[in-house]
């Protein structure tokens, strides 16, 4: 059983009216109730514990100062966000996070006021605020915009297109930096540099405005605020200021994240003297207050559930090893085999496997940040250089390099690889992470290849080809979490382009997996089986360039043929419709059935549990089948 946390200052807040009402010792006092909350309802559920404990009094503070949800709060990423639905009416429900039916992880419109703009990827935040400050200006119901923005996410392009436009704006707007100089893995770049350039540089000339700020200081706090006192320092941009201010923003800061002494003030300051666009630096801690969190090495950034007292996780027994470890294992091999070969993650080097790499081969190994257009098209520049590039992007964010993969690298035929993790519904993220669409969009593109692995042996084949193949553009997708348990070979075999296999062999219906919904249409010819139904299967493993020949004698030879897949509509199935239709193949004689994501967002549940909601278990499948071909259930207690 785990013992409730003490927190009486949190439990006289039933929202941030309330915190408005108290004094500064007892907000600092709330903050500290929050971080416990947080705390003990991460442990019943797992989640992003070292973002938002590194948030807690910046969080609390904000709300504190400022009139939300008048006032927009909009956290980049959102992460970072469970101390603000605790604070915000959600508490009750905190215990829910990340569960089916329960509270988002991420900030979600449809879940509260207090979630102005929804988020999970990065860097949107500042745009979105903007967006808020000229509806503000222009009349409508909603008052200031505040983006809290992460040391990581700032070093996305997107981030600095919104700053660039807001600067020039002019408008009032708050972006706050949350610096805990850590993103999922340790941070890189120039920006990450100059950013702890910003700690150490020497304090400079206070401007007009900074001036405002430290005359709104209570008189004792000033000599508690030494970083709040030099409102504006001067790193030397070649101009005048820091190269925010360069950008045109008021640079204030680096203020403590976790001193409410130095928070408050900046805040109330910042709010009452604002008149155009200011970016306040807070220095925080990723899993601040939380010690198993604070020393591990990613700073506690994704949890499963946990014993408060000891910090040990539930550690889930996997069966086998995950897509992602065959898949970074099978790079390091053709690494090993090939010095052309170099790998591409954007700020997610252990999460797509490609640290794997990293230890063996340093230097061929480029962590991008979070940068996935960047990432794209230097890959596409060292492919045109001669080397054999690797972009290992999961699939929802390699939506934000989209303009990339079709400019710079399909068009010029260019050979990148691209490794798509986490295709398909993922789990607790949701939504915004499920790999939906890469099918569709990747398989659109004149020069591209386009594969998905059925199983993890499969997976290795593919990356084997991929290092193999050279003619042009080649994309393999794979989903999160264990492989089926397969026995492993020492190093994948290549494939030819453009051939499927058949897995099982039957007369009735025909079931053509793209995938790795491959074992889950295996279940469903056994149920099928169990009403004397014989099904085909086939792995297409090609969504580009179709298996025109193995389709066409799947058509011929079955009364059913029913694609499967793990990705939306207008992904394999509707390649496969457009190639049949095309030969005047859908004529009738086989009924052909699409199986795919439905048109709309599956809620974050367990996968087994969204795809059900999606209609693609092994009973849909069969169903799917029987139907297609006019077969009756025959047995009785056997379900379809
Ligand atoms: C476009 C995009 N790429 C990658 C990610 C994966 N991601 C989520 S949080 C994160 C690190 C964010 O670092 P930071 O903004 O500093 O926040 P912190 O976790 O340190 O509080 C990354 C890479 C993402 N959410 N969106
Ligand atoms: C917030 C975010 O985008 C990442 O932390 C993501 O949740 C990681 O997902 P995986 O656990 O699938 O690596
Ligand atoms: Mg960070």
């Amino acid at each position: 059983m785990t013992i409730r946390p003490q927190t009486p200052f949190l439990d006289s807040v039933s929202g941030p009216a309330d915190i408005r009402r108290m004094n500064d010792t007892a907000i600092a006092n709330l903050a500290d109730d929050v971080r416990a909350e947080v705390i003990s309802a991460v442990s019943e559920t797992g989640g992003h514990l070292g973002s938002s404990l590194g948030v807690v009094e910046l969080t609390v503070a904000i709300h504190a100062v400022f009139d939300t949800p008048r006032d927009k709060l909009i956290f980049d990423v959102g992460h970072q966000c469970y101390p603000h639905k605790v604070i915000t009416g959600r508490r009750d429900r905190i215990r829910t996070l990340r569960q089916e039916g329960g509270l988002s992880g991420f900030t979600k419109r449809a879940e509260s006021d207090y979630d102005p703009f929804g988020a999970a990827h990065s860097s949107t935040s500042i745009s979105a605020a903007l967006g808020f400050t000229v509806g503000r200006d222009m009349g409508m119901p909603t008052g200031d915009a505040i983006a809290v923005i992460g040391d990581g996410s700032i070093s996305a392009g997107m981030a600095y297109e919104a700053m660039n436009n807001a600067g020039s704006e002019g408008r009032r707007l708050f972006v706050i930096l949350n610096d805990n100089e850590m993103s999922i893995a340790p941070p890189v770049g120039a920006m990450s540099k100059y950013l702890s350039g910003l700690y150490a540089s020497p304090v400079g000339e206070l401007h007009k405005m900074a001036e405002g700020f430290e005359a709104a200081l209570p008189g004792p706090l000033r000599d508690h605020a030494r970083r709040a006192r030099h409102l504006v320092t001067g790193m030397q941009t070649g101009g005048s200021g820091t190269l925010f201010e360069e950008l045109g923003f008021s640079y204030v800061g680096p203020i403590d994240g976790h001193d409410m002494r130095q928070l408050l003030p900046v805040l109330r300051a910042a709010r009452t003297r604002a008149t155009g666009p200011v970016l306040i630096h807070v220095c925080t801690k990723k899993g601040k207050g939380y010690a198993p969190a604070e020393t591990s090495a990613d700073r506690g950034h994704g949890v499963s559930k946990f014993d408060v007292e000891s910090g040990a996780q539930a550690k889930s027994r996997p069966n086998a090893p995950s897509y992602t470890k065959v898949f970074g294992t099978a790079l390091a091999t053709e690494a090993q085999m090939d010095p052309a070969i170099v790998a591409v993650t954007a700020a997610m080097p252990s999460g797509t496997g490609v640290d794997i790499m990293g230890a063996r081969f340093k230097n061929r190994v480029f962590d991008v940040g979070i940068a996935e257009q960047h990432g794209v098209t230097f890959a596409a520049g060292m492919a045109a250089s001669g080397l054999k590039p690797f972009c290992a992007i999961y699939s929802t964010f390699l939506q934000r390099g989209y303009d990339q993969v079709v400019h710079d690298v399909a068009l010029q035929n260019l050979p990148v690889r691209f490794a798509i993790d986490r295709a398909g519904l993922v789990g607790a993220d949701g939504p915004t992470h499920a790999g939906a669409f890469d099918i569709g969009f990747m398989a659109a593109l004149p020069n591209m290849v386009v594969m998905a692995a059925g199983d993890e042996v499969e997976l290795m084949h593919m990356v084997r080809t991929a290092a193999a193949y050279d003619e042009g553009p080649i994309a393999f997708r794979y989903p999160r979490g264990e492989g089926v348990g397969i026995e492993l070979p020492e190093r994948g075999e290549i494939i030819e382009i453009g051939k499927g296999r058949i897995v099982q062999e039957g007369s009735d219906v025909a079931i053509l997996c793209f995938g790795a919904h491959l074992a889950e249409c295996q279940k469903a010819a056994e149920k099928l089986a169990a009403q004397g139904v014989t099904a085909t299967i086939a792995d297409a493993r090609f969504a580009k360039p179709l298996d025109r020949a193995l389709i066409r004698q799947l058509l011929r030879n079955h009364k059913a043929l029913i694609t499967v897949e793990q990705g939306a509509k207008g992904g394999f199935g509707a390649m496969v419709l457009h190639d049949l239709a095309n030969d005047g193949l859908l004529d009738g004689r086989c009924q052909v059935r699409t199986m795919t994501l439905p048109d709309r967002y599956i809620d974050h549940a367990a996968p087994d549990a969204m795809y059900a909601d999606a209609g693609l278990t092994a009973v849909d499948i069969a169903a799917t089948a029987m139907q297609a071909a006019g077969i009756e259930v025959k047995r009785q207690g056997v379900t379809v």
